[in-house]
């Protein structure tokens, strides 16, 4: 229990290793009561922030460079010690998306050598988005993670499901496990197997339930360095709640989170979908059988502008009133072919640019609401288009916030990250922005 005269903890610095993950652990930390500020690519070295309780700055190093991924980490984690963070969060997908290679362990091992951080937990459950963890083993819904549809994503296939294995590829430290019969056992019970657990080494916790990490999040509450997925993000700010609540007595005033502003009325909205997950691929039928659609097929024009210049086209032909989705999600069979003729990382580079540029394009021709599905696609598009970052508003789907963008033109920007959401998510957000636009 925090004394009232406890000191107030420094801010979370939170580094996300996509944009969606960087929203989803925004509205984690936010749902707990913190005030967050989300920013979006490494920050400016002038970026003011406003005040806050933890800071998420979201990146694109999930896929990249095991060695680039490391250095835009640890300058973004340097970056918000500069700021006044003291503790800070690890975001990586709750399917703990990554390779062989990297990037969760290179850029943990940093991280942690960077704070000074001697053991450090590794917790990916999530169980909002359905991902939990038992005896070391990630389950997406009812499946294992490797039976799971993740086993064909196009850029981290993911075929196996110990969290344990999969890290111990990817570090030389220790790997221990604090299964879900010591998490039951409680808070002070796990605090004191990670304070066990050999020196410089990660301990990876299971989870099947928000109270499991509540009980984690008080667990490391006090550490410096913690790793996970939006899941253990709720169970820290949840702690971090609790001795906030010591410093503004009644709790968080309610002036204290900015008013989400109100989705901009009047202007166009797309949808840009470049995921080929399970999800995305029923979300886009949906949406294409009531909407205006275009394939942005690499195989057939795989010079990128080209590419772009057709999906605006396209657009142009389109009636003022309609919402365009442009999307390039196959399923796996036809994900297999193209990756064949064109190359993993020749494909994913020709869509995510072509992506970008579709993305200026449609901000040119007066678009204000974007909807984005992928992590990867949303990094092309908001690179693209210079956010740096926003204000979180009302989530559309649990982790799926819309993030209505600072700088020189104002964006609603709802990116999702591939298997989020509802089968009608997409059409729904598009009619949800269509009313909001006609009641205001
Ligand atoms: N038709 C296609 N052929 C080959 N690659 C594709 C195709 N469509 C999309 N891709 C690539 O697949 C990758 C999809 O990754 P992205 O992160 O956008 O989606 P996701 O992994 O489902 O989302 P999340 O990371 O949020 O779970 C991108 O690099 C994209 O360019
Ligand atoms: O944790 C998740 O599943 C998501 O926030 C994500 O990282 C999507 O890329």
């Amino acid at each position: 229990m925090t004394s009232a005269s406890a000191p107030a903890p420094g801010a979370i610095g939170a580094i996300a290793d996509d944009f969606t993950g960087g929203t989803d652990v925004a509205v984690a930390f936010r749902r707990a009561g913190l005030r967050t500020v989300l920013l979006f690519g490494p920050p400016r070295p002038d970026e003011v922030l406003p005040p806050h309780d933890a800071v998420v700055v979201a990146l694109k190093t999930r896929t990249i460079a095991p060695a680039e991924a490391v250095r835009l980490s640890v300058e973004a984690a340097t970056w918000l010690r500069e700021r006044g963070a003291e503790q800070f969060y690890f975001k990586y997908c709750s399917t703990f998306d990554s390779r062989p290679s990297g990037n969760i362990g290179p850029v943990a091992d940093a991280l942690a050598e960077l704070l000074g951080a001697s053991r450090v937990v590794v917790a990916p459950s999530s169980p909002d988005h359905l991902r939990t963890q038992y005896m070391g083993h990630l389950f997406v819904d009812r499946m294992l993670l490797s039976d799971s549809p993740m086993r064909h994503h196009p850029l981290t296939p993911m075929v196996d499901s110990s969290v344990p294995r999969l890290l111990r590829a990817q570090t030389s430290r220790p790997v221990s496990l604090i299964d879900l019969r010591m998490v039951r056992a409680g808070a002070d019970r796990v605090r004191s197997l990670v304070a066990d657990a050999p020196d410089r080494s990660y301990v990876v916790v299971d989870a099947l339930s928000d109270s499991d990490l509540a009980e984690v999040g008080l667990a490391c509450a006090d550490d410096v360095l913690v790793t996970g997925a939006a899941g253990l993000a709720g169970g820290l700010g949840a702690a971090r709640m609790h001795r906030l609540g010591a410093r503004t007595a009644a709790g968080r005033p309610a002036s204290a989170h900015p008013p989400s502003p109100a989705i901009s009325a009047g202007s166009r909205s797309a949808v840009l979908a470049g995921s080929c997950s399970a999800r995305t691929l029923e979300q886009v039928e949906h949406m294409r059988e009531r909407h205006p659609s275009f394939l942005l097929d690499a195989v057939l024009t795989p010079d990128p502008q080209a590419l772009a210049r057709q999906a605006l086209a396209w657009f142009d032909e389109q009636p003022a009133d309609s919402t365009a989705l442009i999307y390039s999600s196959i399923p796996s069979d036809r994900l297999a072919e193209v990756q064949r003729l064109l190359g993993v990382e020749g494909a994913s580079e020709i869509l995510e640019t072509a992506m970008g540029r579709v993305a200026r394009g449609l901000v040119e021709r007066g678009v204000r609401r974007l909807v984005v599905a992928g992590g990867e696609t949303s990094g092309a598009v908001v690179t693209a288009l210079e956010v740096g970052g926003g204000v979180i508003g009302e989530e559309a789907a649990p982790g799926v916030p819309w993030i209505h963008s600072t700088g020189p033109v104002a964006l609603d920007l709802l990116l999702k990250s591939g298997n989020f959401g509802d089968p009608e998510l997409l059409t729904r957000s598009i009619r949800s922005t269509a009313q909001n636009g006609a009641a205001a």
